[in-house]
């Protein structure tokens, strides 16, 4: 069942086209990525399916609700991560839950929150104390003490070290093990390859992929060898998209499980082969190539 859909939305500031026919639905249950370079659109689009910005055309729907018309029947239902301006220094951390607990009609316990994410000796902390980590931390417990059933965390291990990164990403699989949905903006590729079920790339306000990470990567790997005895025909290989020859040296490129394919039709053919590389596209690679950007 899908739990959030996107159709057609539109959005632009004066002469900038900022969501231009951005269509994409959030299934119960997954993690969702929103991957794209800076100004893509990704946390207009987000703020809109939140209902916190007005789309100009098209329709979105959250657990059956629209965002703009049901503003807080969706937001009941709903957990938003905080970015890190939002909370003041002083504000100590069972405050800073106890307040957002106040804002639900049934909230989570907001002690047991405390205990599930590491942060039980920090109650008493003030927030301007707390290392990265634990910021993080407590913005995703915040974001789950409503109870939600959507969950939105925008660029939530941005500035953590190595280490804290990890941790972040087990909590927020612990979230979706609870069958809480998650949407992910992120810039991070690893991130969203350990995490996202599916992902949507943006760029340019346009939604230019949609896919599992597998998927997106898996147009694209390139076998290279020397053939040290004999000659091959690959052309008609399962998979292949193009073989290029260079004296003895070929380069295979292909989708799927091409190179299995290759494997096998070298072994039929009895072709000896030396210095087989199977170089492996990776999703950074899949990002530049649709978004014709590298990532910054
Ligand atoms: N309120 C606004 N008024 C005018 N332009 C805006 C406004 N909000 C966003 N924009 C512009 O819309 C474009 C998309 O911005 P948005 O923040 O949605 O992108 P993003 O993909 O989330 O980027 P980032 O990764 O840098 O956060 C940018 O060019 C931005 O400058």
């Amino acid at each position: 069942m899908a739990v959030i859909e996107v159709t057609a939305l539109r959005k632009r500031y004066a002469d900038l086209v900022v969501l231009d026919d951005v269509s994409f639905s959030v299934e119960e249950g997954e993690i969702f990525g929103i991957l794209g370079p800076n100004g893509a659109g990704k946390t207009t689009a987000v703020e809109c399916v939140e209902g916190l910005r007005r789309a100009d055309s098209g329709s979105i729907r959250v657990l059956g609700l629209d965002p703009a018309g049901d503003g807080p029947k969706v937001r009941e239902q709903i957990g938003v991560q905080l970015q890190q301006t939002q909370l003041p220094e002083n504000l100590k951390v069972w405050e800073a839950l106890d307040l957002y607990a106040s804002f639900y009609a049934e909230p989570r316990d907001w002690r047991e929150l405390l205990e599930e994410w590491g942060l039980a000796d920090k109650r008493h902390a003030r927030f301007g104390k707390l290392s990265g980590g634990q910021k993080q931390r407590l913005f995703i417990a915040l974001a789950l003490v409503g109870n939600p059933r959507v969950a939105f965390l925008d660029e939530l291990t941005t500035g953590l070290d190595p280490s804290a990164r990890r941790t972040t990403w087990e909590l927020i699989k612990r979230i979706k093990a609870d069958g809480v949905t998650v949407v992910l903006v992120s810039h991070f590729m690893d991130e969203v390859e350990e995490l996202c079920d599916r992902v949507a790339v943006f760029d340019r306000g346009r939604v230019v992929a949609l896919d599992t990470p597998a998927g997106l990567v898996g147009g694209a790997h390139q076998m290279r060898f020397t053939l040290m005895s004999g000659h091959v025909d690959l052309e008609a290989v399962p998979g292949v998209t193009t073989v290029t020859r260079d004296g003895n040296r070929v380069v295979v490129t292909g989708r799927g499980d091409f190179a299995t394919a290759v494997t096998a039709q070298l072994a039929r053919q009895h072709v000896l082969v030396s210095d087989l590389r199977i170089d492996k596209r990776t999703l950074d690679d899949a990002f530049t190539a649709l978004t014709s950007r590298s990532f910054s």
